[in-house]
């Protein structure tokens, strides 16, 4: 994280709360995100975390409170170009090869001809997708359709991403990659807010909000978390402030 950086907040949700139908999703979120910020939701599956990032990509609105990215409120279309967003269910074209889901949300961010090309073969050798360039996605593995949604997620060069469990169905080897990956895109300036339920993942994070049933129960970096429920891991420090095994 750049030190000049650490005031300039991209994302502030104020006393958010949504329901579906009976049922409070999220109650009473309010947190905000710095620029330069590896930032991750931590909670376990049914606690909200998808239903948050959803609010930041404009795909949900919250039925009280306002969420703000870049300083200016959500939803808003024009914000979308600013961000790259994985979701947590592949939503990629399964006739069309790889190569031309890449170039359908390429052509979506006004990415064309060479550039678009070179944006291509970059993101599909981070993701280690590049022999497969060519194969229908109907072929495609569920950890590859993972790695697809990622690179498509990178693919515009976004000052934001917004990751929903980017790494379910990864190998070890490759999520360690991917996560090497993350580090330099963050290095170089990109912020990011990654969902996951993994402990191991959360200890990455240069700062993390521990969720559970809908509501925030603590924000602070790994260290803090930790220091402050004198724990020796993530996973302690969550069950010590009420939460459930993750
Ligand atoms: N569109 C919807 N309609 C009704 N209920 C929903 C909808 N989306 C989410 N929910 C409910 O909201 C709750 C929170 O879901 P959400 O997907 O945000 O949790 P999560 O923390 O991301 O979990 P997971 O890690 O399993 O994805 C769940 O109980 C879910 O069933």
């Amino acid at each position: 994280m750049h030190v000049d950086d650490v005031h300039e907040k991209i994302v502030s949700i104020n006393q958010v709360s949504k329901a579906y139908g009976k049922q409070e999703v999220l109650s009473q979120i309010s947190l905000n995100i710095y620029k330069g910020e590896i930032f991750g939701l931590l909670g376990p599956s049914g606690a909200g975390k998808s239903t948050l990032v959803k609010m930041l990509t404009g795909l949900e609105v919250p039925n009280e409170g306002d969420t703000y990215l870049f300083q200016q409120k959500m939803p808003s279309l024009k914000l979308m170009e600013r961000i790259g967003y994985m979701a947590q269910s592949d939503a990629l074209y399964g006739e069309l090869t790889a190569k031309e889901n890449l170039e359908f949300f390429g052509a979506l961010f006004g990415l064309k001809g060479k550039a678009l090309q070179r944006r291509i073969d970059h993101v599909m050798s981070i993701v280690e997708l590049t022999e497969h360039l060519n194969k229908s996605i109907h072929h495609y593995s569920g950890g590859m359709k993972r790695r697809l949604s990622l690179a498509i997620a990178l693919l515009h060069e976004p000052e934001l991403l917004i990751l929903d469990e980017p790494t379910v169905g990864i190998d070890p080897v490759l999520r360690k990659r991917i996560w090497d990956t993350f580090y330099e895109l963050n290095d170089k300036g990109t912020s990011m807010i990654v969902t996951t339920h993994v402990m191991g993942e959360a200890e990455k994070c240069h700062r993390l909000a521990l969720i559970r049933d809908g509501g925030l129960i603590a924000v602070g970096t790994p260290e803090q978390l930790k220091a402050q429920t004198h724990s020796s891991s993530i996973e302690e420090a969550f069950l010590a402030y009420g939460g459930v095994k993750a």
